[in-house]
């Protein structure tokens, strides 16, 4: 019999790698080197903040993440797929069904109330009724929302539209939430407040996110900060490890 400690850890492989990825930027004569060889490892629900000044890269790695934009050299793994190697339909059935978003503005359909802008990434991949009617109003009311479901994106504050966004986001079910610097136009306290809405959300639902942020504060809400500047990687802290370069 081994006398070795059973290991606990909760890692059971990446949900998402980038691997050696580069980006340049061509306009006009003049290339621009944005993103010069990273390799970034998303945990299962674990939340990720990507950490870094105006113009290090933050928005290019998440265009990554989330199959929107390519590398030029570099490989994106995603919930175990290669996305690199899927044509233009598949990778946005891909999307669709393993990654969510969450944007700076919110992104509301502002003539859909809060409940209806839940439901409609459902209403798009044919999700039956029944099961519209079970997650809707749950992720409703685990973002703090039960009682706005009839409010138009116009009847809510940026903190509540946000929380809206984070529902519809989540509805899917996906295995990757992206979120793009999504307290930028909150005050502070708000900010704060969606901050640890997210965090909730991570640990509730076992889902990973990975956000960015130029704001040194949310690095108490994350399990991984990956600091960036200049398109490369400064430092990554996972929480509960040491910080290595
Ligand atoms: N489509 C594009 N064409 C040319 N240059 C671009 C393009 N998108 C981004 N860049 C440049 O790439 C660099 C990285 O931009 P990126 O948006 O990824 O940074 P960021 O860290 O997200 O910045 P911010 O915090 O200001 O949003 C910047 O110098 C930017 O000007």
């Amino acid at each position: 019999m081994s006398d070795k400690e059973p290991d606990n850890t909760p890692y059971q492989g990446p949900v998402a790698l980038l691997t050696r990825v580069e980006k340049t930027y061509h306009m006009d004569s003049v290339s621009v080197p944005v993103i010069k060889g990273v390799d970034i490892l998303v945990r299962p629900a674990c939340f990720t903040v990507l950490l870094g000044p105006s113009g290090s890269g933050k928005t290019t790695l998440l265009n990554m993440f989330g199959c929107i934009d390519k590398p030029d050299a570099g490989e994106v793994m995603v919930a175990g797929c290669n996305v690199g190697e899927l044509s233009d339909d598949a990778l946005s059935d891909f999307r669709a069904k393993n990654i969510g978003f969450i944007f700076q503005n919110f992104n509301l359909l502002p003539v859909l109330s809060a409940y209806e802008n839940i439901e409609y990434p459902l209403l798009l991949t044919g999700a039956s009724a029944k099961t519209r009617a079970d997650r809707v109003p749950k992720l409703l009311e685990a973002v703090g929302l039960a009682d706005k479901a009839h409010h138009l994106p116009g009847q809510l504050s940026g903190g509540q539209r946000q929380r809206v966004a984070i529902a519809r986001a989540l509805v899917r079910k996906p295995k990757l939430v992206i979120a793009d610097e999504p307290t930028a136009n909150l005050d502070s306290e708000t900010g704060a407040a969606i901050l640890g809405l997210m965090r909730r959300m991570v640990d509730r639902f076992q889902i990973s996110f990975i956000f960015s942020s130029h704001d040194s504060d949310v690095i108490s809400a994350a399990d991984d900060t990956i600091f960036l500047k200049d398109g490369r990687i400064r430092g990554i802290r996972r929480k509960g490890m040491e910080a290595s370069a």
